[in-house]
Parts: C-alpha cells; structure tokens; sequence
C-alpha cells in the first residue's frame, strides 16, 4: 500500500521531467540524430509527435529484445504521443543483414504470414496491457494516452513496380552511402576474409526498403521519428536521407514545407547476455513473450535469475517504475543481496506488464512455494495446485508408481540411473529444501511424501523441480 503512494506521488515528477531526459536516464537511448535539441525543445513544449518501431516476421513472436525500442514507444504513449508498429510483412522477405554474419533461412510464405498475424495480436497485447499497467499504478485517471497504430509494411510494397520505384526513388538513393553501412561494410570485410559467402543484393537493398518505410510513414501518416535498436542505426538514417532528398528536390526546406517536426531516428543499445552476445533469435537465446513459447513463469523465473548487477538496469529498462522508486529498490537490495528484492520486483512487474497482474500473481505465488518455502508460510495445497496448473507447469503421474517409476516417467531417467542418483542423495521431496530422500517411494508409502493427498514436489539436483499431481 505504501509504495503504491509512492507511486502515485512519483508519477508526477515521472510526466514532468522532459521525455527524452527520462529516457536517457533509464539507460534506454544509444543515439538521436540531429538536430537533437529541436527535438528536445518541441517536445518541451508540448508538441505531440508519432513514433514508429518495425519488427520483422522471422519468427512466432517478439521477444524480450525487440521489447527494448518498444519500451520507449510505451514511455511516449502513456505521454499522449502516438505510436506506429510495422510489421514486415515485406520486409521479411528479403531479410535484414544489419548484426548478421550470414544470410537468413528462407521461410515458408505460410509461415511468414502466421507469424504476421500472431506478432500482430501480441503488439495489440502489449500495449493494451502497457495502458492497463501504467493506470493501475497511478492516482490519475484522466491521463490522455496516444493512439496505437499497427501497419504491414507488405500493404504498400504490393502495389510498387519496380520500373517506376527506380525511376522515382533510385535516382535520390546514393550508393556511397548504401556501401558504408555497417552492416555492410562488415559483411563485405568477412567475404574478402572468407568468412561468409557474401552479401546478397536482396540483403543489401534491404536499407532502401525500410528507408521507403520511414518515407512512406512520415509523407502519408506524419510519423516523425523512427526507434530501433543499435544495429538498425544504419537503415535509419537511410530513411532520413531519403525523406530529406525527397524534400528539398523542390528546394523546399523540409519544415517549411511540411510544417512538421523531424524526421528523426532514435536507438536503444542492444541488450546482451553476460557474455556481451545480443539477446535475440539469431543467438537463439531469445525469451519471447509468446506465453506458448516461454510461460509467465519462465518469464518470472529469467528475471528472477538477473544478476545483481544488472538488476536496476532492467528495472530502468523494463519497468515504469519511477527513477526515485527504482533507487529506492536498489538501496534496499543492496544492503541484503541474498533477500532478492531487486530481483523479485523485477520479475514481476516486468510479468505483469506483459502477461497482467494475474499471471505475475501467480507466477510470484509458485516460485515463492517451490524456491523460497521457509517452513513458516501456510501455504494450501488446492490452492498451490490450482496455480500451479494454470502457469502450466503441472504435470500428472499415478500413485501406483513407485519413486523409481515417477523418475523414469517424468525425469526421462532410467530405473538404474534413478536409482543412483538416490543413492548418490540428489533426490528429494517436498516443499522444504533439503528434505533428501535416502531410498525408493514404494507406491503406499506416498501419503507421507504428498500435499493435500496428491501433489508432489520433486527435486532432481540443484536447478531442477518438477511438480506432479499423482492420481
Ligand atoms: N537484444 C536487443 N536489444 C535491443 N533491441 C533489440 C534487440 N534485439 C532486437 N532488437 C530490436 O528489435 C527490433 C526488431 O528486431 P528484429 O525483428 O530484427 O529481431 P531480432 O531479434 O533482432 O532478429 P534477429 O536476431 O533475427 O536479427 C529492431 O529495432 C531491433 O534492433
Ligand atoms: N529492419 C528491422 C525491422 C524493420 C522493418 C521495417 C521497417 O520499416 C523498420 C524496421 C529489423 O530487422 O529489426
């Protein structure tokens, strides 16, 4: 209840402070082109613009990376601005080689179009639930928030012939500049080192694409700026070029003539693991918010395991917190890092941002019960169970196995190897760390091992727990 005050009464300082501030001090801006301090004067004065962010269909569904440059559409939606999504449906045909060392598989058209339309649902999802989030923990109601937009980039591609997009477009693109992009230029220098089979002339015309995008968006739909992560820097500013071109082939100058702030392009740094790799599908250790591909309580469970010191960097990152309520956290967790307090409210407010308060609650409620049981808690069995099925990671087993049998079936051990590693003490059971298990569970011996009669918590080492309901 208290930090919910806190809140409220931070909330004010958080919509005051100029926007792009804000940003910057939560670590989420890499770079903003120039001229930066128009930008920053016209949003000072309340000027509302329209930001966009693309994304393409190359899998099932965005993940926690691709959240990182949505996290700062989120922070000027819930300021009145209006936010666009591309979706690539374009785009994803032809396959961005900016941070890539190599081509992209193809993808099946059927695919490509299933994965527009679930991204589709969870962007819509996202910031639904982004609004719901963000009212949830501020006294003021009457907040004005933007619109959100999403578009498929493939709804204009369709109708553009090639003859005339060269004959219109080709001749304000310059290959000096195509040719320097980084994403470029450093897979040019892995081929003349044999590193790669080159550059394909679909991925190196992938720039122009996005550029024509950001053209396409800002002429038709008055989008101002372009987000991205880093490694889109280069396709960003390709777009700015060609939308400047366009504008001054009159000899109009852009503000003048559009009576409009921008184009500008602004980027996060890209989030990487602790080994400095960018979280995303190409490393393949991507999270994705997809709650078939990763659950709310893997979601949980990735946050919960953040290390110390990147803890307040992702409450910055991917929380609303307040800057004063995140510092708050911080100092507290400092002074008892094996307390996770940092880590808990991370985890589940970034869970309830994307999944909503229910999922975090329950997602909270099962790693409580199976990772940080004391002895002190009541906890109820129906209850645990309940929860436990929804977060999906129950599993089912039958009270005529014996221990050996509930290892072979649900730990995919054989009989001899559960066996040894009873015998070896790496077995145990219940909520209660440690309770090790010294020798096979005959089938009616079970009572004394199951909570409420029928759920059984099983520990295999030190990182695995499965929990099962033996009927
Ligand atoms: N780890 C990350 N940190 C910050 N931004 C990211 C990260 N991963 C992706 N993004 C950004 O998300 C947006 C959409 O990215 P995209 O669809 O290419 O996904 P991706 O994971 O980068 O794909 P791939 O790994 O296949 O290149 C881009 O602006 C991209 O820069
Ligand atoms: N090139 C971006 C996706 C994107 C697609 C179209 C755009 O207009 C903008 C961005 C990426 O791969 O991450």
């Amino acid at each position: 209840m208290k930090s919910l005050k806190i809140w409220r009464r931070i909330t004010r300082t958080y919509l005051t402070r100029s926007v792009i501030s804000e940003l910057e001090q939560r670590g989420l801006v890499s770079q903003i082109s120039q001229p930066k301090n128009k930008l920053i004067e016209s949003l000072d004065a309340g000027t509302k613009i329209k930001l966009y962010c693309g994304v393409d269909p190359t899998a099932r569904s965005i993940h926690l990376g691709n959240l990182v440059p949505m996290m700062i559409l989120l922070h000027f939606y819930v300021r009145g601005h209006d936010i666009v999504n591309i979706i690539g449906g374009a785009t994803g045909q032809v396959g961005d080689p900016s941070g890539r060392t190599t081509a992209r598989n193809e993808m099946m058209q059927q695919e490509r179009i299933n994965n527009v339309n679930n991204i589709n649902l969870q962007l819509k999802r996202f910031f639904q639930n982004g609004k719901a989030y963000y009212l949830r923990k501020q006294s003021d109601q009457s907040t004005e928030f933007g619109t959100h937009f999403i578009r498929n980039n493939l709804d204009w591609w369709k109708d553009v012939k090639m003859l005339d997009f060269l004959a219109n477009y080709g001749k304000h693109i310059r290959i000096q500049q195509m040719l320097s992009r980084d994403s470029v230029t450093s897979r040019l220098s892995a081929t003349s080192n044999s590193k790669t089979d080159g550059l394909g002339f679909n991925e190196f015309t992938y720039q122009i694409l996005q550029a024509y995008d950001f053209y396409h968006l800002y002429s038709k739909e008055d989008v101002n700026v372009q987000v991205g992560g880093n490694d889109q820097w280069g396709n960003i500013v390709a777009g700015i070029d060609l939308i400047q071109r366009l504008s001054s082939k009159d000899n109009v100058p852009l503000a003048e003539k559009d009576k409009k702030l921008g184009p500008y392009g602004i980027t996060v740094p890209l989030l990487t693991t602790a080994n400095g790799t960018k979280f995303g599908k190409s490393a393949g250790n991507a999270i994705f918010i997809d709650p078939k591909m990763n659950t709310p309580f893997d979601l949980y469970q990735f946050f919960y395991n953040t290390l110390d010191e990147d803890t307040e960097k992702f409450l910055k990152i991917f929380t609303l917190l307040p800057e004063e309520e995140i510092k708050n956290i911080s100092e507290k967790h400092a002074l008892n890092r094996s307390s996770h307090l940092g880590q808990s409210i991370l985890a589940k407010e970034v869970t309830e941002l994307i999944h909503g308060p229910q999922e975090a609650h329950n997602a909270e409620y099962v790693s409580n019960a199976l990772f940080r049981y004391t002895g002190d808690e009541a906890v109820d069995g129906e209850t645990l169970i309940n929860t436990l099925s929804h977060t999906g990671i129950l599993q089912n087993g039958l009270k005529q196995w014996d221990l050996l049998e509930v290892l072979a079936q649900i730990a995919k051990l054989s009989r001899t190897q559960a066996r040894k590693r009873i015998e070896q003490g790496s077995v145990s059971v219940g909520l209660q760390r440690g309770n090790v298990i010294t020798k096979n569970i005959s089938s009616d011996q079970w009572s004394n091992h199951l909570i409420s009669n029928r759920l059984l918590i099983l520990r295999l080492g030190k990182q695995k727990v499965y929990s099962i309901v033996m009927e």
